[in-house]
């Protein structure tokens, strides 16, 4: 795959881009729905012998459209959207950088520059996209804005047990804790990727060592609360729990709440080591507890609990 940034303008030539055939969409997420929309552009591509796309933007739209400054988080931040989109194997990965110019393109000129001047002869997005200044263009009334004939392939909305698929319905299931649901719409786990750091040191005093991540992507994360967890360091897969939160039996002084997974049946010095962690199943809220040892009970039946979850020995 060939990633390709661009700004507004850009100075790619069309003569030197071969025809493609493009998914465009902003793909938070990835998705079946967006999946679909993506393997029927390179379904097309491969019929029509032309190449394959996924066009997108970074940032999210509403870090420029919406008047007070916000800090979007996002199911697949830019470089696990890199990632996977690697991995769904297109030709081309195109990201155009999303700012102000860029919002204010007519529909005219936002497909003169970026669809006709990309040399793409056939479209594919989902029924809601729209784009150009105001959201002005969209699936329907295309055509209305170019001479040059563009072929144009609409997927229709997807369901899953009769809901829509979509990144808002997602993220919802994430704060509600439901990552079986959020699973079946992503069709992999829903995951995190981030550096072990130093913690408290706490973690091993107290029988359960806790892997600590650093997160510097800006990941959307699930509700607060302990999880049953997959660990993937080096393409190997361990099991683990993971307590997202605030650790309030000792401490009220953190205030962005930290992932920290006690990984099952392994002894091993993991600062450093960059690992991905996929939520399998919320298990409970995080509590208060008394006194430590009330907690290391708790941690001890979340132990049961997950092995279970995992058909795992005790
Ligand atoms: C499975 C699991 C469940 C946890 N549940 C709670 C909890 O309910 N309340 C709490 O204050 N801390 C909870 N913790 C966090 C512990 O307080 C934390 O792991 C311990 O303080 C070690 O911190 P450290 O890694 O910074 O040394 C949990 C940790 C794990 C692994
Ligand atoms: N099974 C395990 N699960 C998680 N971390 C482990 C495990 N075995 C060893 N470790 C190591 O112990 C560290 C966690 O111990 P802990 O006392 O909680 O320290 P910290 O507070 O720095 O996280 C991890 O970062 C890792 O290097």
């Amino acid at each position: 795959m060939e990633l390709i940034s661009l700004t507004y303008p850009h100075k790619l030539k069309k003569e030197s881009i071969p025809n493609t055939v493009a998914a465009i969409g902003f793909f938070d997420g990835i998705h079946i729905g967006h999946q679909k929309v993506i393997d029927q552009a390179k379904l097309l591509a491969k019929e029509q012998d032309m190449k394959s796309a996924v066009i997108t933007f970074d940032p999210h739209p509403s870090v420029v459209l919406k008047k007070e400054k916000t800090d979007v988080q996002y199911l697949t931040p830019l470089t696990v959207k890199k990632s996977l989109m690697e991995q769904l194997d297109v030709d081309y990965l195109y990201i155009i950088r999303f700012d102000k110019t860029l919002s204010q393109l007519s529909p005219k000129e936002f497909l003169e520059h970026f669809i006709v001047g990309l040399n793409i002869d056939h479209l594919v997005a989902g029924y809601d996209f729209s784009f150009g200044f105001k959201g002005a263009g969209n699936m329907s009334n295309i055509q209305t804005f170019i001479d040059k004939p563009l072929a144009i392939t609409k997927v229709e909305k997807i369901s899953y047990h009769d809901q829509k698929v979509s990144s808002t319905r997602i993220r919802s299931l994430l704060k509600e804790g439901n990552l079986e649901l959020t699973e079946k719409l992503l069709g992999r786990p829903y995951s995190v990727v981030g550096e072990v750091v130093r913690g408290e040191q706490r973690g091993r005093t107290i029988g359960f060592p806790t892997a600590n991540f650093k997160i510097t992507e800006p990941y959307f994360l699930p509700r607060v609360g302990v999880y049953a967890v997959e660990v993937i360091m080096e393409n190997n897969v361990f099991y683990g729990m993971a307590n997202l939160g605030y650790n309030p039996t000792f401490t009220d002084q953190i205030v962005v709440p930290k992932l920290e997974v006690n990984i099952f049946d392994l002894n091993q010095n993991l600062y450093g080591e960059i690992l991905q962690v996929n939520w399998k199943s919320y298990i409970r809220d995080e509590v208060k507890f008394s006194s430590v040892e009330e907690l290391v009970e708790q941690i001890r039946q979340d132990e049961k609990n997950v092995r279970h979850f995992f058909s795992l020995n005790d």
